[in-house]
Parts: C-alpha cells; sequence; structure tokens
C-alpha cells in the first residue's frame, strides 16, 4: 500500500516522521516487546533530534542500531553516533548501551564483521529483522553507504558490508545490505532539498536504477504516478508512504507471494522541486 502525504516544511515533515516513529515503535513494543530501528547519518540526523524528544513511547525497549556507519574514532565529526550521542541521546530516554556501535581502531573489513556479529547478538538470530529502518539519500541517489555503480549493491551474501572506496568522504564505512533493508518491516525515506529534486524524479518516475530505487517499495498502481511535486510554486513536501499494519503482516506472512515484500514508508520531499521538474 502506497500513501502521499504532502506537508508544508521541514517542521512538518519531523512532525510526520516522529508520529510514524511514535506509531511503529509502540506496534512493535506491543506485538514483540522490542523495537530495532536503525538510524541513519547525513541529513536525517537534524530530524530525529529534533523529532524524537516528542515521541512518547517505551524507550528502554528501543534497540537502535544504524543503516551504515563511518569508520572513524567516536568523537570524530564523521561518526554517525557520535553526532547521536552528542546530539541526541542527552535530550531522550535512551541509554548508549542500547546503542548497536562499530568497534573503534579496526578495519572497515573487521568492523563489518564485528558488526554483523553484534547484531545476530541484538537479534538473537542470523536473520536480521528490524521494525523501521530511517534512510536519507544523498543527491546522487545513494542510501545508506551504497552508492551508485558500487560493486556493494549485488551483494546478497553480507549482511554488512564493508566499503573503502565510498565516492563521498569519509572513504571507508560499513553499511547494511540490500538483503537486510529489503527485509525490514518498514522504510522511511526522508528526503529534502532542491539538489535532490532531480534525483527523486529520476528514481520514482523515471525508475532509473539507482541505490534508493533498489529499496523495495510496493510497485504503482498501473496508470497512477509516483508522487506529484508541488505545482503550486514548488515550497510543498511530498512524502510517499506504503505500509501495512501488524495484523496484515501476520496473514501475508502465510501468503508466499508476499513473505519478502518488506513495509515500507517511503518519504520523499519534492520541496523547491522547479516547475519544470514536475512530474505526475
Ligand atoms: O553519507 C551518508 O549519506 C546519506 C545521505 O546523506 P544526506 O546528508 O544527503 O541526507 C546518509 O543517509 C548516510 O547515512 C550517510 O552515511
Amino acid at each position: 500500500m502506497s500513501t502521499i502525504i504532502k506537508v508544508a516544511n521541514e517542521q512538518e515533515i519531523i512532525k510526520k516522521l516522529s508520529s510514524y516513529i511514535e506509531k511503529i515503535s509502540n506496534d512493535a513494543i506491543l506485538n514483540r516487546g522490542k523495537f530495532f530501528v536503525g538510524l541513519s547519518g547525513g541529513s536525517v540526523v537534524k530530524y530525529l533530534c529534533e523529532g524524537l524528544p516528542q515521541v512518547d513511547t517505551a524507550w528502554d525497549k528501543w534497540i537502535v542500531a544504524f543503516c551504515d556507519e563511518r569508520v572513524v574514532p567516536e568523537d570524530s565529526e564523521d561518526s554517525t553516533f557520535g553526532t547521536y550521542n552528542k546530539q541526541l541521546i542527552p535530550k531522550i530516554g535512551l541509554d548508549r548501551k542500547q546503542f548497536v556501535v562499530i568497534k573503534q581502531g579496526i578495519s572497515a573489513s573487521e568492523a563489518a564483521k564485528d558488526y554483523t556479529e553484534k547484531l545476530a547478538k541484538v537479534f538473537e538470530s542470523d536473520d536480521f529483522k528490524f521494525d523501521l529502518l530511517l534512510l536519507g539519500m544523498g543527491p546522487d541517489g545513494h542510501t545508506c553507504s551504497l552508492f551508485p555503480n558500487h560493486p556493494l549493491l549485488k551483494e546478497t551474501f553480507l549482511k554488512v558490508a564493508p566499503i573503502t572506496d565510498s565516492p563521498k568522504p569519509p572513504q571507508e564505512r560499513i553499511t547494511l545490505t540490500y538483503p537486510v533493508i529489503n527485509n525490514a518491516r518498514n522504510c522511511i525515506f526522508a528526503i529534502s532539498g532542491a539538489g535532490k529534486a532531480d534525483m527523486v524524479k529520476r528514481i520514482l518516475k523515471d525508475k532509473e536504477d539507482l541505490p534508493a530505487g533498489k529499496v523495495n517499495y510496493s510497485p504503482k498502481k498501473p496508470g497512477k504516478g509516483p508522487g506529484r511535486t508541488n505545482r503550486r510554486g514548488g515550497s510543498e513536501y511530498v512524502l510517499r508512504m506504503s505500509k501495512l499494519p501488524e495484523r496484515k503482516q501476520k496473514r501475508l506472512r502465510h501468503n508466499r507471494r508476499h513473505t519478502n515484500k518488506p513495509l515500507i514508508l517511503r518519504a520523499v520531499s519534492a520541496a523547491m522541486v522547479p516547475k519544470r521538474n514536475s512530474y505526475s
């Protein structure tokens, strides 16, 4: 199921995002006793640092991992955990122990292996099923640390992979791979900015084979556009979403056709999309 929500500005994105996080976390906690969430770096950090403190949830049931992380010291400004540690943890009821963090002082390859082991421990399984992944998208269409034309786009074995030639600095990172991303119950993309507008169109309308577009979501219905940019001056945000309620997920697990489809909230900001880039 796919839904599009238009909001007026970044504050509204933060509000919507927080309200979905509240709902998804509370559903997960009610149904399974825990909430497994994956955070991204980049612009999503701001949305979460502003929005999460307003979320009404059982913080002690959260297990927080990273969709990708840079292999840098924790006090580096490039460290995604380091940023959340400074900007988010002091504001909410999450303890740093609830974060699955990369091991310090080792190579990307060792860090990816170690992170895989840490995830296996928290999930108590090799099936890393996140309740929610909060994803960003770079202006080149990358998501997590999965970059256009990179061999990691084809990774099917590793669940957490090292990357040592990231086109965006820093070069050394670890990232979840599609087998884990597309196994998540929900994903939310929060994307904003004029610089990304064309990429949103290329992925959603032109169906170009770019990393963010490889995150599965319910295909659009024939004849219906994936989203509509603001035709009244380009100052609205569009959130595109698809998700299924927990009850329906349970039923669908019995239906092979849908079993492997993750439940996606795909949020796309079309803010400041110039009119010439409008699509419908
Ligand atoms: O390098 C990264 O970039 C993406 C996108 O970042 P943004 O600032 O353009 O939103 C981010 O999702 C990822 O976690 C990060 O490591």
